[in-house]
């Protein structure tokens, strides 16, 4: 693509003409109101907070924000209002208790039609076709349905167990494998046996690219630059940004394993899944128009949202395994008094399991990996705890902040299961239901997500001991974790 390309001009007008508009936005006078907006820091033109910032890791920036404002805070990024809900109670009472207002996403419509994310109904806005694919996730994904793939989530930690033990310094790979593993089978019926699979091949390039183009940063670039996605796709460091490049890589990882599945389905091989049932349920329906590509595309959404979260999540379990060694002797030693040492445990042992419970929650709770959710946007403007909160308000649930507020949770850096515990030595009522989002926009996917990280991490421990590493000599390599986590919009 060169920049001699007439479209490339348009685009680069476009962009010229985007980030006036924003401008003059950011430089807008904010309403005189008789209600305030929540309080938060003063902005400066243009910018508005932006400059104040941890762009990396804004979960911090908002959770340092509460301290000094409280539960509820306001904010400006380039003239886009935003409100971060930094308490579990402001984001039941808003998301959850409000959530015919509050259930709505940012208009990233550049992003999407430049990027091929139009099938990622995650950032879909709020309305007929949004509600369409949850049609489909309530008939086809609800928590009877995500019983019946238990099977098949017990098999591949088994396998995952095995691979684990057989070459533990690839533990991220087998991770990730395992986890794609289950969502391709829940969605796709598709069997990752060993060896080169084309369809997982490249479902985790589409995957790996998404992650690149859809962070907060190239969102905000794009949607004011949109000549950025015709960046050259061989330039050195940047040419990801191009946008046909990544449109290919998207089209190819929606269609690969669907394609595959439909094969299945017409030569009678198809086992029961999502991608399967829906198309099934939904064949003679007049309500969702186009509803093959509706499924396709759901489909890929699941699959992109999927994966990746779960083996996340698994990958701070080891962490936090290898370095609280006494959360994992104690659930180990639970595993061996109550399961026994002929078998592995079932899903059934789940209630019988209770250090193992804590440690799921404290796992998804210690370093959540979407540490400020999943933004939603307000489609009218109201009035919350007498603070003004505008039309199209971006509202920000702080994970983050929820997870580590050391009035609920004492030392919240520490990994300590006990913590769910009643004086009574019973489970409280803190499930981390947060991690999962809120309102009608709660992950459809949660109950096949708590069933793979629950198997995952009882076989990981009735099989294996995670230590540290240790070099030729037999010395215990010390590590100082990094944590990174990666941002959602
Ligand atoms: C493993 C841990 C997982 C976590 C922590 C997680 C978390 C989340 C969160 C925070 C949201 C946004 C909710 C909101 O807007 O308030 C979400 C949405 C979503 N999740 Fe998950 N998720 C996980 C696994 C999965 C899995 C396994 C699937 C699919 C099988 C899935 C499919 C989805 C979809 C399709 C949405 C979009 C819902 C919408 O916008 O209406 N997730 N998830």
């Amino acid at each position: 693509m060169a920049l001699r390309d007439p479209a490339t001009w348009s685009s680069l007008t476009l962009g010229v003409g985007a980030a006036l508009v924003v401008v003059r936005w950011a430089l807008r006078d904010r309403r005189q109101r008789d209600e305030a907006y929540p309080p938060g820091p003063s902005p400066i033109p243009i910018l508005g907070n932006l400059h104040q910032l941890d762009t990396t890791q804004p979960w911090l920036t908002y959770t340092a924000w509460k301290e000094q404002y409280g539960d509820v805070v306001y904010f400006r990024q380039l003239g886009q209002d935003v409100v971060v809900l930094n308490t579990e109670e402001a984001a039941e009472d808003v998301l959850d208790n409000r959530s015919a207002n509050y259930s709505d996403r940012m208009d990233l419509s550049i992003i999407f039609n430049s990027y091929g994310m139009k099938f990622f109904m995650i950032l879909e806005r709020y309305g007929d076709v949004w509600r369409a694919y949850r049609r489909l996730f309530q008939q086809c994904l609800r928590q009877d349905i995500a019983k019946t793939f238990r099977p098949a989530q017990s098999q591949r930690a088994h396998e995952l167990v095995e691979n684990l033990a057989t070459t533990p310094e690839q533990f991220y790979d087998h991770i990730r494998r395992y986890s794609a593993s289950v969502v391709l089978k829940v969605v796709y019926d598709h069997d990752l046996r060993g060896g080169e699979d084309d369809v997982f091949n490249t479902v985790l390039e589409g995957v790996d690219m998404m992650n690149k183009t859809v962070t907060p940063a190239n969102i905000l670039l794009v949607s004011v630059f949109p000549f950025l996605q015709y960046i050259p796709a061989w330039l050195p460091g940047i040419g990801w940004r191009n946008g046909a490049r990544c449109r290919k890589f998207l089209t190819d990882m929606i269609n690969a394993p669907f394609d595959a599945l439909e094969k299945h389905i017409s030569s009678g091989y198809a086992n029961g899944c999502f991608g399967a049932d829906a198309l099934e349920k939904f064949r003679d329906t007049d309500k969702i128009q186009d509803f093959e590509t509706l499924v396709r595309n759901a489909c890929g959404a699941l699959y992109s949202a999927g994966e990746e979260t779960t083996g996340s999540i698994l990958t701070v379990f080891m962490l936090a395994m290898t370095l609280f060694p006494e959360a994992q002797r104690r659930a180990q030693e639970e595993i061996d008094r109550v399961v026994g040492p002929d078998r592995l445990p079932d899903y059934e042992d789940r209630a019988s399991l209770t250090y193992l419970e804590a440690v799921y929650r404290e796992t998804l709770r210690w370093k959540p990996t979407g540490a400020q959710g999943i933004a939603h946007a307000a489609v009218n403007e109201d009035i919350y705890k007498g603070y003004y909160i505008p039309k199209g308000c971006v509202v920000i649930p702080n994970v983050w902040g929820m997870s580590q507020n050391p009035d609920k949770y004492s030392n919240p850096s520490t990994f300590m299961p006990e913590r769910f515990f009643r004086p009574d030595g019973t489970l409280n009522d803190d499930k981390i239901d947060y991690v999962f989002g809120f309102g009608r926009r709660v992950c459809p996917g949660r109950h096949v997500a708590t069933n793979s990280l629950w198997m995952a991490m009882a076989s990981i421990l009735a099989s294996l001991k995670i230590e540290k590493v240790k070099d030729s000599s037999g010395n215990i390599v010390e590590f100082e974790p990094e944590w990174f986590c990666a941002t959602t919009m």
